[in-house]
């Protein structure tokens, strides 16, 4: 857990039930002091199996069952290899809370220390049943899966710069996307910007929400944004096909084989995440929500939406990617079981799926939704690469706006509603969507456009892709050097 937090913090994955008593504040504290001693006792002792089994326990009652598990599946596969290694000569025990095995030569001649190595045998397969014990316990078995139920939300102990884009994450996008242009031989012609939907709407009062706006006149059928994505996933035909036949291998494409094989037909979304913990890996990030890459993807958090998570695809086969590129999944807590859930909340909101593969590609996903949208995405056979065009003259200083799901694009306001809910978390602030509800609430229809555009001051905003364009101070356009051109 990387840093304190307060009671007011606390949100579980797996809320209270109706029929249950909810605990006394004093019980959260202490839970939740404990929570911080132990992680303090997993970074001292980080090999030791009842550190892990002692914080899986406590995040039961803290109701992280995800979390619970995953820290509860460590305990049996350090247990594991203790049970392994006490029985090999030369013997080995562990050195008390000291959190490395050492080799006991004189073990293997002295039998008082034969009978300590029983009762440690003893020890390590008693802790190894209750952790196996606490992770059956948390998941629904089926024959073929391991599953259980929560609904992901933000954690409270993430550091604080890892809940905001920095400015130098923005520029740094900003210059992606003007090479992406080049790609294209086309003129610089989109940024990224702050406030997209106004002061007061989204995360940390509008600050960071992203939006991509036009620095230029783009004409009706012009390409702008040639978008390859560094991760992507395929399910393929096969388990023993290659990852996929419509892809050219790459250095990690045969290496990835394994997950295909270990979580079955649908490993893309695995895959995917697999690989964006790979590449900050391969970049050295210390922590793998530093990397750009990750640091980029906003996550959308539903309070009221249970999914399940799966002990292969969301905690097994994250540590074994990370051990096989040399991370030490005890020691190193920047890769704990918190950071995949909450990789895995931003890959879903940010990634586009086929039947066949699941890609993440970093600029797309930097577009708003709008169900009248002004640009159109096509993606390549490769099933990597997006095409951004214009779908009708724009002008500069115009936000630029494709559509997530074209499927539903004619569909009335409820149906729309309904769909982007999952992306969006609320109700879509398009023009469109803008119109169409002032229209049904005039009718006498029961929507409210106060209540869903209302900014935390209270002024009602959205319809940002109307004609009429607010202008703050702060909206200017970022320069290649980092310098801002003010709108005329
Ligand atoms: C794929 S991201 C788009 C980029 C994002 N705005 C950002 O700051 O990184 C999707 C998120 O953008 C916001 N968003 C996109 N379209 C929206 C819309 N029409 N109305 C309200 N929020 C929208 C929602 O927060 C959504 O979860």
């Amino acid at each position: 857990m990387d840093t304190p937090f307060s009671i007011a913090q606390w949100e579980p994955s797996k809320p209270q039930e109706a029929w249950e008593t909810p605990p006394s504040e004093s019980t959260v504290a202490g839970w939740i002091r404990s929570l911080n001693d132990q992680t303090t006792d997993i970074a001292a002792h980080p090999y030791h199996p009842n550190s892990w089994l002692d914080r899986a326990e406590t995040l039961v009652k803290l109701r992280y069952p995800e979390l619970a598990v995953g820290d509860a599946y460590k305990a049996v596969m350090m247990c594991k290899t203790l049970l392994t290694t006490l029985t090999r000569r030369p013997w080995y025990r562990l050195g008390y809370r000291t959190g490395f095995l050492m080799t006991d030569r004189d073990a293997c001649s002295d039998s008082v220390a034969r009978e300590e190595q029983t009762v440690q045998k003893q020890t390590y397969a008693t802790l190894q049943k209750r952790a196996q014990d606490l992770i059956h316990e948390h998941l629904d078995y089926m024959p073929a899966h391991k599953r259980g139920r929560v609904i992901l939300r933000q954690y409270p102990w993430i550091h604080e710069r890892h809940l905001m884009r920095s400015d130098e994450l923005v520029k740094s996008i900003n210059r992606e996307l003007a090479a992406a242009t080049r790609t294209m031989r086309r003129r610089k012609c989109c940024v990224v910007k702050r406030f997209a939907f106004g002061r007061g709407v989204g995360a940390r009062d509008g600050e960071d929400l992203l939006g991509v706006f036009a620095t230029r006149d783009i004409a009706w059928g012009e390409h702008i944004v040639y978008d390859k994505s560094r991760v992507w996933g395929c399910n393929g035909s096969d388990s023993n096909e290659p990852i996929s036949k419509y892809l050219p291998p790459d250095d990690l494409d045969a290496k990835l084989q394994w997950i295909r094989q270990k979580v079955g037909r649908f490993a893309a979304n695995t895959i995917v995440r697999s690989r964006l913990l790979i590449r900050a890996v391969k970049d050295g990030a210390q922590h793998p929500l530093d990397h750009p890459l990750i640091a980029r993807l906003t996550p959308t958090y539903c309070p009221d939406d249970y999914q399940s998570f799966d002990l292969e695809k969301d905690i097994a086969v994250m540590n074994q990617v990370l051990q096989q590129h040399g991370i030490d999944i005890f020691a190193n807590l920047n890769w704990d079981t918190h950071v995949f859930f909450t990789l895995k909340a931003r890959v879903s909101n940010n990634s586009w799926t086929t039947p066949q593969s699941e890609t993440i590609n970093s600029l797309f996903s930097l577009f708003n939704h709008s169900c009248a949208p002004n640009m159109e995405w096509q993606t390549q056979p490769d099933l990597r690469t997006i095409v951004m065009k214009a779908t009708r003259d724009i002008e500069r200083g115009e936000q630029l706006f494709v559509c997530y799901d074209g499927f539903v694009v004619d569909e009335p306001l409820e149906v729309r509603r309904q769909t982007f809910w999952k992306w969006i978390n609320g109700p879509c602030q398009c023009s469109r969507c803008v119109r169409e509800e002032e229209e049904l609430s005039r009718s006498g229809g029961d929507s409210s456009p106060t209540e869903s555009f209302a900014s935390s001051n209270g002024e009602v905003v959205g319809g940002w892709d109307t004609e009429v364009k607010p202008v703050f101070p702060e909206d200017g356009f970022v320069l290649e050097n980092g310098l801002v051109e003010p709108l005329d």
